[in-house]
């Protein structure tokens, strides 16, 4: 059964006696939205936990509801070196809150000065969910267990992905020598707590000391396993949304820093081997046997490496395992030591501590001593032997059969049939109308059919598919309330989409990509989903209501503004367009070029990327800000060309700034964060490019195919004619070849990140276009000259194709990438 966070309270426990009035002071100047002179105001002491003591504050003023935070604060009294540091509890919470979808709680105010309660605290938002104090998961039904614990997985994983240099902890600790560091320090610490006059020193420890040094493996020191550590990840340090199964917030970060993952990892594996929770220590779910529903540790484990990107970690185990007993136990015994100094914030339950400090060492031991501690391959790998043995004949089990890597969930091939459905049905026979009025003098208005396509598809549920669940994640808290938000007739009008991975997105995306029309009649088009994404991971919650939203519903159309026709913009630090600071307000100066959209009638925002600081480090000079694309000085040039297509309704404009001066609360994310945000819109952007390409590609061969097998030429069709055959099966491999990367790489910006997948994004962005490129230049071959007129769909896929060698990036510059990333692998 789960606890409620508020029942984990103790009533009348302050556990420590300090100045509620100066921190009543404290709270209502530095924590926002804190009543500022409450009439009710109550301290209560979180029970669970061992380290530092935490408190629920209840703030109310007359007639208002009461209002809940959480104090974190150092124990008083003497204390082991380096422990307890509410500080950077503080600043790992603020970047990860800040900065990533990783679940954590919202920090107010850090507090260092002692004369106000004491000791140094923080004050973070109350997280009112629920917390499984057993791991074991009494009460709960097999179902949801299996939920709990893969959520758990895939939130660990989610919490390791994150990018420590981007998000400002690049230096929150040392990453290589983790575990080598750690052996020490804790050992260290057992020292400490165990001397004479304190809880007697158990050999065995020292001997599993030994033995943890002679073990430590070679991705210790590389630090190909290092990044971003909690340090105490268990099942009861996470907060669970009330009623659905996916994790809200990761609680307690003291022991937080960088270092190796891996120990995370085992840490949180600690209950299939040790029951710490009764004095039966050597008994976890491994002899006992694992409650119904809760996967075998090799398959939580497959979940976590899956989503995490890792190796199956079968030589390493033992090793991590007895590290996390290891530690355990030293933990422990400062908990006891504690306990007998009479300052343990856990009260009571410490007493038992010393017997869990032996019972872990006895653990750690056992452990060593298995002959083999993990299945040689992870069950996720289809390859796997000694799976296949244990699981009996592949083809009879359907998760091998129907999960290979590539192959779309019942889920998504049920919203696929949905979508090529509504491209036979909707978008092709209006193509030629579309492109008629593209070629009229009205050919910058929107066609009334495609406003009632865009209603039609929202009822269909096909609406905003491409935004990431983790991105919609951020939008629903900030936005709507946590709730997903369907309009007020109640339609089938889901805004943040259908909840997809990237992964998933593709073999959608490529669907539309069959057709230059379709992408906006599902509000999937470029340049809109880059800047929804832009607003999505960075805008505050007040720009997100007033440009987001109607993004989401399609009601207005954006530009990107960045490219410049004075400089060469493929590197963006040559930018020159002016964004000035004056007062409340910013003054941009500058033309850009390419602007796609900026001539659509419904295009209202713009995001202009341009100069703070012409004087700061070469890549801290830029900016991304918001101009209302109607603002007085935004003049919308002219049309440029694509190869004689204008792209109508739509557009690449000219658009010149001339003293446009804008609110200063229109700045993304703040000054001199312009190449950070880029980096975090071009990755899915690009990948979208490529998805849709793949559809183009698609297109082509279909039309090749057909047009082969009913057109003659010299007393054959030409699909009887050997050289075609042969082109045709070249481009089918190609074709082939194209989608495993770019789904690869779907797969890898899901898993790893941004930063992380941009090797496989810059190959995938290089494949793609040259791919479409030559299929549709065949197809065009095959159609004479048809093929080059605008009879047909395929010199428009075509020109739009050969942009993309070009747009968001040139080939040879992610070439460039792709080398240097080739060149370092080398060097390691
Ligand atoms: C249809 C279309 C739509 C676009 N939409 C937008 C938009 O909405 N917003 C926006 O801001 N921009 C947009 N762009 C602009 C596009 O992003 C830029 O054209 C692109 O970044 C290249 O910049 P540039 O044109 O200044 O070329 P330059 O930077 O001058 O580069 C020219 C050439 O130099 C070579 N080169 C560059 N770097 C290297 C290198 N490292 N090594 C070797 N050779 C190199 C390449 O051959 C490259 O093509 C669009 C472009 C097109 C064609």
């Amino acid at each position: 059964m789960a606890s409620r966070t508020s029942d984990l309270v103790v009533e009348g426990n302050t556990g420590h006696d300090f100045d509620l009035n100066s921190l009543l002071r404290y709270s209502s100047s530095n924590v926002s939205g804190f009543p500022s002179s409450p009439s009710y105001f109550n301290l209560s002491q979180f029970g669970h936990g061992q380290s530092n003591p935490t408190y629920l504050i209840e703030a109310g003023s007359v007639g208002g509801s009461v209002k809940r935070y959480v104090l974190r604060k150092k124990p008083p009294g003497k204390l082991l070196p380096s422990a307890h540091a509410v500080d950077r509890e503080f600043q790992v919470l603020h970047a990860l809150g800040t900065h990533t979808q990783v679940p954590v709680p919202k920090v107010f105010c850090l507090c260092t000065d002692p004369s106000v309660i004491g000791t140094p605290f923080y004050i973070m938002e109350y997280l009112e969910g629920r917390i499984y104090i057993d791991p074991k998961l009494p009460g709960v039904t097999p179902e949801r267990r299996h939920a709990i614990y893969k959520a758990t997985a895939k939130t660990l994983a989610s919490m390791h992905s994150a990018d420590v240099d981007f998000i400002g902890l690049g230096k929150y600790g040392r990453r290589d020598n983790y575990c080598k560091r750690q052996v020490e320090r804790w050992a260290k610490q057992y020292v400490a707590s165990t001397s004479e006059g304190k809880p007697a020193r158990n050999p065995k420890m020292f001997a599993l000391v030994d033995w943890l040094r002679h073990h430590i493996p070679s991705e210790d020191s590389s630090g190909t396993t290092a990044g971003l550590v909690h340090g105490d990840f268990r099942i009861d340090n996470l907060v669970f949304h009330p009623v659905e199964d996916r994790v809200i917030g990761i609680l307690d970060w003291e022991l937080s820093t960088l270092g190796n993952q891996m120990c995370d990892v085992a840490y949180s594996c600690l209950p299939y081997i040790a029951d710490i929770a009764t004095e039966k220590v050597q008994e976890g779910f491994e002899l006992t046997g694992i409650p119904e529903g809760i996967p075998s540790q090799a398959q939580y484990l497959a979940e976590y490496c899956l989503a995490a990107g890792k190796p199956w970690p079968v030589a390493e185990w033992k090793f991590y395992i007895a590290f996390s007993l290891f530690r355990g136990a030293s933990i422990y015994a400062g908990v006891y030591n504690r306990w007998i100094l009479g300052n343990a914030s856990g009260g009571k339950r410490a007493q038992h501590t010393e017997k869990l400090t032996n019972g872990l060492i006895d653990s750690a031991w056992a452990f060593i001593e298995q002959e083999s501690v993990l299945p040689l391959h992870s069950p996720s790998d289809p390859n796997a032997q000694d799976y296949l043995k244990q699981f009996g004949n592949v083809s009879e089990n359907e998760d091998l059969l129907n999960g290979g890597k590539f192959v779309p969930s019942k889920k998504i091939l049920e919203l696929r049939n949905r979508l090529i459905k509504f491209m036979e049905d909707h978008i092709y026979p209006m193509e030629n109308e579309f492109n008629k009025l593209a070629q009229s003098t009205a050919r910058w208005t929107v066609h009334p059919e495609e406003e009632k396509l865009k209603e039609l598809a929202k009822k269909e549920g096909l609406w905003n598919l491409w935004i990431p669940f983790d991105s919609a994640a951020r939008a629903r808290k900030l936005i709507f309330d946590g709730s997903n938000y369907a309009n007020s007739n109640g339609e089938h009008n889901l805004l943040l989409g259908a909840g997809l991975s990237n992964l998933e997105y593709g073999y959608l995306c490529e669907i539309m990509g069959r057709s230059v029309w379709a992408p906006q009649v599902f509000n999937c088009g470029a340049p809109d989903t880059g800047n929804m994404e832009v607003l999505l991971r960075y805008g505050s919650k007040e720009q997100l209501q007033e440009w987001l939203v109607p993004l989401l519903e399609g009601k207005i159309r954006s530009g990107f503004a960045m490219t410049e026709p004075q400089v060469a913009s493929s590197d963006a630090t040559n930018i020159e367009c002016s964004i000035k600071s004056q007062g409340n307000s910013y003054i941009i100066n500058g033309t850009k070029w390419w602007t796609s959209g900026a001539m659509d009638p419904r295009c209202r925002i713009l995001i202009v990327m341009g100069k703070t600081d012409f004087t700061a480090a070469k890549h801290k000079q830029q900016s991304m800000i918001l101009v209302d694309i109607q603002t007085p000085g935004v003049h919308v040039k002219r049309p440029l060309m694509v190869f004689g297509f204008d792209d109508a309704p739509h557009g690449h404009a000219e658009v010149t700034f001339e003293n446009v001066c804008v609110p200063a609360k229109n700045i993304l994310l703040g000054e001199s964060r312009g190449f950070e945000i880029a980096q975090g819109r071009l990755g899915p952007g690009r990948l979208h490019h490529c998805m849709r390409l793949i559809g183009a590609a698609e297109r082509g061969m279909q039309m090749m195919a057909q047009r082969a097998l009913s057109r003659r030429v010299f007393g054959k069709l030409i699909a009887e004619q050997g050289s075609f055959r042969s082109d045709l099966a070249k481009c089918r491999i190609e074709v082939e070849k194209a989608r495993l990367v770019v789904l690869e790489a779907a797969d890898q910006l899901d898993r790893l990140g941004n930063k992380r997948a941009r090797g496989i994004i810059a190959i995938a962005k290089v494949a793609a276009p040259n791919m479409a490129l030559q299929v549709l230049d065949m197809a065009m071959q095959v159609h004479g000259a048809a093929g080059v007129s605008s009879d047909t769909v395929l010199a428009h896929l075509w020109a739009t194709a050969r942009t993309l060698r070009i747009a968001d990036g040139p080939d040879e510059v992610h070439l460039g990438t792709i080398a240097k990333l080739e060149l370092q692998k080398a060097k390691l």
